[in-house]
């Protein structure tokens, strides 16, 4: 099964296409399937940068939420089933200096 499939099983997530960060707020990590979402894979061929990548983008949202209020204004993004998950248009995000 692919990782996008997985993520968008109506089985696993209520309204899965929907945007709804939120979803991720339960606070017992047994309250969702464990491959309810497997973006690194899972396995003897799971993603092998997955620790430095988590890392990385945790980093990235800590430095950027430090510095910006970021607002977004522009209207439903869908994704696209492409090879790779991205979304079907550009994303304009409005970057507010926090100081
Ligand atoms: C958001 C970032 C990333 C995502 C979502 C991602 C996702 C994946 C996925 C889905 C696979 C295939 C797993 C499978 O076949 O079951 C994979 C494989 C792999 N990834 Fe990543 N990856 C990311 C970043 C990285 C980084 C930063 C590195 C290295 C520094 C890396 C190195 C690898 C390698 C070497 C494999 C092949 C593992 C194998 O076939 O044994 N990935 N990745």
């Amino acid at each position: 099964m692919s990782t996008q499939h997985a993520s968008l099983k109506e089985s696993n997530f209520e309204d899965a296409t929907k945007f709804h960060p939120e979803r991720w707020l339960k606070p017992d990590a047994e309250d969702y399937h464990a491959f309810a979402s497997i973006p690194f894979g899972h396995g003897a061929r799971k993603c092998l940068g997955q620790n430095m990548a988590e890392t990385m983008m945790s980093l990235l949202a800590i430095r950027v939420l430090q510095k910006y209020k970021l607002e977004y204004h522009y209207g439903d993004v869908n994704p696209t089933r492409s090879f790779i998950a991205r979304p079907d248009r550009p994303i304009k995000i409005r970057f507010i200096d926090q100081i």
